[in-house]
């Protein structure tokens, strides 16, 4: 394989998993003969500047060991620094996450074998990546699979404590916070059309599933140039409950609580006091107003050929 590629590797992901596979990894990579160089993160965000300095050194071929959240910060990496020729990089996922979210609308194994070997195939896609402008901050944050704001990025928040429970992490997060959660008040512009309301949650799609396989936006297309926005004023916990099914298998997104539009830019603004949560792949990333916008087809990605 003439390729060099670089392994980031991130090993708190999957609840400390990822440290102990990664040894059997390195192995597997060496016997397929990858040509490879890698580095372990040592705090949050790190990867960003590891993809910074492999760009720098003339790495085009990234594979991501690690979460929606490692995955979430080499695109960040390769979008912050205004990577040039982006378009010749290329980023595989060897999946060892607790949610493990964005691998599941390509289909992409949980077995790091076979996540190798689609690795060796080396079938590419490219895909839309959303670009989320934070005001207060001033910030550029981007995502590859799901943003939203409201009682996802609250979940997201609380959802450390339950990371021992594997993919039932996010659904047992939800049950617990839905009491303790308040509604702000936003008002979401898009398409001219103007959603003033207590929200309960707001989400913008690229990817299928969210929250360790939940389908919570009804039609996702990663390739159209469009977000699937679901919109939620309220939900009860009743309702939550007799709904869990439908949260997996995304019957929820055609229940009368769930709203569905589709966007290439959406605008959001916090109209009361209330704190608030975005959140971005995953990952909370700031607070307030927000604007996000799609970049079509922005980056490309190694996936299993179906
Ligand atoms: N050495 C480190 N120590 C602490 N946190 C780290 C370290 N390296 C990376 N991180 C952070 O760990 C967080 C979780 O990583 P990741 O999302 O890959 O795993 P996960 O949460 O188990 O999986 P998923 O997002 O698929 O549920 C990310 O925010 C990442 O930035």
């Amino acid at each position: 394989m003439q390729q060099n590629w670089f392994v980031i590797v991130n090993p708190t992901s999957g609840n400390g998993a990822s440290k102990k596979k990664w040894p059997l990894i390195f192995n597997e990579l060496k016997a397929q003969q990858f040509q490879f160089e890698f580095s372990v993160t040592k705090h949050k965000d790190h990867a960003i500047i590891l993809v910074k300095n492999a760009i720098e050194k003339g790495f085009q071929n990234f594979i991501c060991v690690g979460g929606d959240g490692t995955l979430h910060s080499i695109v960040n990496g390769i979008f912050i620094l205004n990577t040039p020729n982006i378009s010749k990089i290329k980023i595989g996922v060897i999946p060892i996450g607790t949610g493990n979210d964005w691998i599941k609308t390509y289909g992409i194994s949980t077995n790091f074998k076979t996540a190798i070997n689609t690795l060796k195939n080396a079938h590419t896609i490219q895909q839309d990546i959303g670009k989320i402008n934070i005001t207060n901050t001033n910030t550029s944050i981007y995502f590859n699979n799901l943003a939203g704001i409201g009682f996802d990025g609250y979940v997201v928040n609380k959802v450390h404590k339950f990371k021992n429970l594997g993919s039932l992490a996010y659904l047992t997060g939800a049950l617990v916070s839905l009491i303790s959660y308040k509604k702000p008040l936003l008002e979401i512009n898009f398409n001219n059309n103007t959603l003033k309301s207590n929200t309960l949650l707001l989400f913008i799609g690229i990817g299928t599933y969210c929250g360790g396989g939940m389908q919570l936006t009804q039609n996702p297309n990663p390739f159209n140039g469009l977000f699937d926005i679901s919109f939620v004023k309220n939900i009860s916990l009743l309702q939550l409950l007799t709904n869990i099914k439908g949260l997996f298998n995304g019957n929820i997104t055609k229940h009368k609580i769930v709203e569905n539009y589709k966007t290439s830019t959406i605008e959001v603004k916090v109209l009361d006091k209330q704190e608030t949560y975005i959140q971005a792949d995953g990952e909370l990333i700031g607070s307030g107003d927000f604007k996000v916008t799609i970049l079509p087809k922005a980056l490309t990605f190694i996936v299993p050929k179906t």
